[in-house]
């Protein structure tokens, strides 16, 4: 479900002040530099044509750092997301990754990399996408063997518990399966295995979309503290702009594959400079104003 303009007042309530303030005067140099990157999908059948779906685009984001992605639907955040985790391969331009270009490396290469535990993909509907025949634990315990290379079963024990408490999941529920878990709590799980290869950067593909505003509002503080406490970087894609005011320093707002609008999350909402940009603006309520409060969100997908 999406926030509501008061779910949206509740969030913003119940996290007492924009969670990127706490970060914005730290100046580290870039973990991630994506350099005029583009992808183009190929057209099929009669009378199909090539998809630009990203077109040259180009960001940092420094170690600890965070940047939102907006844009309404099939504007390329998500081709943007599946980029840089490698699980599709660019056409063009570079993702510089402490270093490497990881745009170089061709995704089915990229599982053996070890960039690859580095990087990990929250997706949309995390816990929607747990397998149904593995319990909460055993999802949990997936990447720690895959991608940590743990063996010995009471360390990944340990090791799933210990995630379980970061993200506030109560061991007990380990037990249990995805129909057995609330939305919430299968978010937790989600966000768990993330974290299982201690990653340093977090590509998060709106993982509050499908849950309603309190556990959204729960879902977002959590991952505030996260990042605080491991030091992680987000690329966090959202339709929502006001979860991308509460969460990330800069943004970027793409349309048709292009950034339109590009730099520090206040300054870009402040006085957009596009007629994008103000168009996607003026359609989103401010907090306290009930003015506007019909036309809450980004166009959905
Ligand atoms: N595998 C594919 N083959 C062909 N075209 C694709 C493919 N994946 C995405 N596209 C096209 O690329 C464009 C960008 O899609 P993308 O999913 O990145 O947008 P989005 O901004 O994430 O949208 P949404 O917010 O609805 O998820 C769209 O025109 C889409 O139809």
């Amino acid at each position: 479900m999406r926030s509501s303009p008061t779910g949206l007042r509740c969030i913003a309530s119940i996290l007492d002040r924009p969670f990127s303030a706490a970060f914005r005067c730290v100046q580290a140099p870039a973990m991630l530099k994506v350099s005029r990157l583009t992808k183009s999908f190929k057209g099929r059948g009669w009378r199909s044509h090539d998809v630009l779906a990203v077109d040259d685009v180009n960001f940092e984001i420094a170690r600890g750092g965070s940047l939102g992605v907006v844009g309404e639907s099939g504007s390329g955040k998500s081709t943007l997301a599946r980029m840089i985790s490698r699980l599709i391969d660019n056409t063009g331009g570079s993702i510089v990754f402490e270093g490497i270009d990881i745009g170089a490396v061709s995704p089915s290469s990229f599982v053996h990399r070890p960039e690859r535990r580095r990087i990990q993909h929250v997706f949309q509907d995390t816990g929607e996408n747990l397998t149904p025949h593995l319990t909460a634990g055993a999802a949990i315990a997936d990447p720690i063997r895959r991608l940590v290379g743990l063996a010995d079963e009471r360390q990944i024990r340990l090791k799933v518990e210990a995630l379980a408490t970061s993200v506030a999941l109560n061991p007990e529920l380990l037990n249990r399966y995805p129909h057995q878990l609330s939305g919430g709590q299968k978010a937790r799980v989600g966000i768990s295995r993330a974290l299982a290869s201690a990653p340093d950067l977090l590509i998060l593909d709106e993982p509050t979309a499908a849950l309603d505003v309190s556990v959204q509002a729960a879902i977002l503080k959590l991952l505030h503290r996260l990042r605080r406490e491991f030091g992680l970087a987000y690329l966090f894609i959202s339709h929502d702009i006001e979860v991308v005011r509460l969460m990330c320093e800069d943004v970027i707002i793409m349309r048709l594959g292009r950034v339109v609008e590009q730099g520090p999350t206040r300054q870009i909402l402040k006085a957009p400079q596009s007629d994008y940009g103000r168009e996607l603006l003026e359609a989103v309520p401010r907090l306290n104003d009930r003015k506007h409060a019909s036309s809450a969100m980004i166009a959905p997908s």
